[in-house]
């Protein structure tokens, strides 16, 4: 939350420290809402988008998520301030009225800045948060992936601080990440118009119609991933991965714009606390994880239940 709030916001939050922040309470509230209960309505617009209006109409007069009004008020504030300051970010510099008029065809209204900003924060934070979630549940799970993981950090990083440049050496760390970002997508699926009319395997998917990708099952398809319900990080360090089917981030133009800041803060963080937390699995914890019913996002049903042990540093290799 922190970072988002800084990198895509320009405000400094402390989201462990002070849960009572009004930036912090909206969003987080309205994270969760959305990503589960609005789930639903999320998936119909993507699969029928003729009826937007209709969900449109729905959710604002009978369904409009808690906080939606006080975190919508919290970032027209924010916005003001930026005017006020004179300090224009991207978004901004797209706002209708800060443009030059030849440019209006692709410009966006208030409304519309703010709703950006509403997908820039929930995709931001929770997708993140939820992949280091996923993330320490794998390295519980299989100890020797983590133990190989932690030799790697010494053997690269020593005692440094990690970096840019650092990270970008923990190469079996990438794979450890890719490979649970294959197996516990938080991203279910994502969804195109057709531009023009398409026959595939007989189907035949009219110009304009919406097409759900299943990225989920995607990415379990043993064609693709050989064995695809075992974590095996290794497949990753092979260049024989169809691009096409690792599909956690999307592919093509459309391709998530915080791909790169998201494996960037899951390194960092993960070279923090396994240098001195090992993680491991608990007796509660259950090995196949159920997902919320009604969730667009991969988000667990159950409490992910591991512990943790401070680690003798002198013991790691
Ligand atoms: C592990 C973390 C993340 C995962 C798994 C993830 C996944 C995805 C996926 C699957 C898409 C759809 C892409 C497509 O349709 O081709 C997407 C889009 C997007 N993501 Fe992420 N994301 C993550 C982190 C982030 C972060 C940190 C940010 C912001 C800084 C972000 C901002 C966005 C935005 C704004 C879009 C919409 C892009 C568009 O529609 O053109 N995401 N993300």
């Amino acid at each position: 939350m922190d970072v988002i709030a800084g990198t895509g916001f320009g405000i400094e939050v402390n989201s462990q420290k002070d849960l009572n922040d009004p930036f912090v309470r909206d969003a987080a509230g309205l994270v969760e809402e959305i990503f589960t209960q609005k789930g639903l309505f999320m998936s119909l617009a993507k699969t029928a988008p003729f009826l937007i209006p209709f969900i449109r109409f729905l959710v604002t007069n009978f369904f409009q998520p808690r906080g939606w009004k006080s975190f919508g008020e919290n970032l027209h504030r924010i916005i003001e301030d930026r005017k006020l300051e004179g300090n224009m970010n991207l978004l901004l510099s797209c706002e209708v009225t800060q443009s030059p008029e030849k440019d209006q065809m692709n410009v966006l209204s208030e409304v519309e800045v703010v709703a950006e900003a509403m997908i820039l924060l929930t995709a931001g934070h929770e997708m993140t948060a939820n992949t280091l979630q996923y993330l320490t549940f794998a390295l519980a799970l299989h100890p020797q992936v983590q133990e190989k993981v932690v030799r790697e950090i010494n053997q690269q990083l020593g005692d440094e601080t990690p970096t840019y440049e650092g990270v970008s050496k923990l190469k079996y760390l990438d794979c450890v990440i890719q490979e649970t970002l294959r197996m516990y997508p938080s991203v279910n699926s994502t969804n195109r118009m057709a531009s023009e009319e398409v026959t595939i395997k007989g189907i035949t998917i009219p110009k304009g119609a919406g097409v759900l990708i299943p990225i989920a099952n995607v990415m379990k398809d043993p064609e693709y991933f050989p064995e695809p319900d075992k974590f095996i990080p290794e497949r990753f360090s092979e260049d024989n991965i169809n691009p096409i089917s690792f599909l956690a981030f999307g592919y093509g133009p459309r391709l998530c714009i915080g791909m790169r800041l998201a494996l960037l803060q899951m390194k960092i963080a993960m070279v923090h606390v396994l240098r001195r937390v090992k993680f491991i699995k608990t007796n509660d914890l259950q090995e196949i994880l159920k997902i919320k019913p009604g969730s667009l996002f991969n988000l667990p049903d159950q409490v992910i239940a591991i512990s943790g042990e401070m680690r003798d540093t002198a013991n790691i290799a």
